[in-house]
């Protein structure tokens, strides 16, 4: 039995069991060196810039259709369940996932935080 204050115990409350913040207008933007520490914690996600704008992004591959579908619906309700929602494109064996804030037109935490999440669900 691992000693009460051992490192094991300490309780660690990583992203994925994180709340999404109401996110408003004006809000800051994750970037540089804040995105690059969120997303050490987040294995397989990387920052890609699409239309100007940094985004995460994760592909996840399956054998089939079915699979790939039922993760875009369980990543859609945890979507209406956060009021965060992310781009998805499901095709024939993959799932690709990007999170971005749109109303900050960039990386929020909530972005981080549903990525984790995202991972919890697959
Ligand atoms: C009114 C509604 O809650 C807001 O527009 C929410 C909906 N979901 C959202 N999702 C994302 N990714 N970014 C937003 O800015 C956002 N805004």
């Amino acid at each position: 039995m691992a000693s009460p204050d051992s490192t094991q115990d300490t309780p660690v409350c990583d992203l994925a069991d994180q709340a999404c913040e109401a996110c408003k207008v004006g809000a800051p933007l994750v970037e540089g060196d804040e995105a690059q520490r969120l997303l050490a914690e987040l294995p397989g996600w990387e920052v890609v810039t699409l239309d100007g704008v940094e985004q995460l992004k994760k592909e996840y591959t399956f054998k089939n259709f079915r699979l790939a579908l039922e993760l875009t619906n369980k990543i859609g309700a945890l979507a209406e369940e956060y009021k965060h929602h992310p781009g998805i494109l499901t095709e024939w064996g993959k799932v690709t996932v990007t999170w971005w804030t749109h109303k900050i037109g960039g990386l929020h935490k909530n972005d981080f935080i549903m990525a984790a999440k995202t991972d919890s669900v697959t």
